[in-house]
């Protein structure tokens, strides 16, 4: 399966709640080429999830159009894989079985899958874990098994939903270094959430900041800096000090908002 250019156009989200209608995404327009590696950011409320949820089809806009390619996004679809930051794995499966059930449902012969599945763990350093449960393996781990089961599918896009955010920073910095080798190796395209911005800089060639509620884009950031990434270099740390302050006036928005409904309240 080749990957193909996602194009968001003129996409808006509302949900209705209690409080009557809620726009979380307004008038988002994005063209994403095929192997980008693109980091959504920005605070807690800005429809970054939405947003991921929308173009893996869970969540469909109220308004605007998602296409990969020539098709329209109307439900998931083979050709994109999401991975959450809950590892989302079967607990009753061991490490081998989690990674091969996709292949099991796609009809794939047991050879094909065993090869498969042995590649992969190689890949993520599972093997000597394969016969493992969920349970007795760390966070780190379960989100390996989480990324080897999407890999496992061979989606050409991948949709991460701040799938690093609950590990501590060693483990965290070692698997963005085993994502960023995949997606060099296999030119897939990734769209990653995230909170943090230094996780934006080492990983992205492109960040979409976004605005808290409603959920537009505030800019568009191509980063062009050579890899792999020095977190301590000037240049690295000047575009940490420009995004933060961009991502600082929207959880200023978000505080504003919360203290104006406390008072509401
Ligand atoms: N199913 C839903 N029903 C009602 N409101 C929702 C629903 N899903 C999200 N929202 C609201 O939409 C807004 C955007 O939420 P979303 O989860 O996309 O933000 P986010 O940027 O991913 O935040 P976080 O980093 O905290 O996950 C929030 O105000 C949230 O409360």
């Amino acid at each position: 399966m080749s990957a193909s250019p996602i194009h968001i156009e003129g996409v808006d989200k509302v949900f209705n709640s209690a409080a009557g209608e809620l726009v979380a995404l307004k008038e988002i327009k994005l063209e994403i080429p095929a192997g980008q590696f693109t980091c959504l950011l920005g605070p807690s409320g800005c429809g970054k999830s939405t947003l991921l949820n929308a173009i893996a089809g869970f969540a469909l806009p109220t308004r605007g159009t998602i296409r990969t390619g020539a098709h329209a996004v109307t439900g998931p679809g083979p050709e994109r894989g999401m991975v959450f930051q809950e590892y989302a794995l079967f607990p009753w499966m061991t490490v081998e079985q989690n990674v091969a059930f996709g292949l099991e449902i796609k009809g794939l012969d047991k050879a094909a899958i065993a090869a498969t599945v042995a590649r992969l763990l190689e890949m993520l350093s599972l093997g000597d874990f394969r016969q493992r449960f969920p349970k007795d393996l760390s966070g780190g781990m379960r989100q390996r098994v989480a990324i080897a089961r999407v890999l496992a599918l061979d989606s050409p896009i991948m949709l991460m939903d701040e799938p690093f955010g609950a590990l501590d920073a060693l483990t965290r910095r070692n698997l963005q270094d085993e994502l960023l080798r995949i997606w060099a190796a296999t030119g897939k395209t990734i769209i990653f959430v995230t909170h943090s911005i230094e996780e934006a800089i080492y990983l992205a060639d492109r960040i979409v900041v976004m605005t808290y509620r409603p959920g537009t884009v505030k800019r568009d950031v191509m980063v062009d800096l050579a890899r792999l990434r020095d977190p301590a270099a000037p240049d690295f740390n000047a575009l940490k000090r420009e995004l933060g302050q961009l991502v600082m006036e929207e959880q200023q928005r978000h505080h504003n908002d919360e203290l104006r409904m406390a008072a509401v309240d």
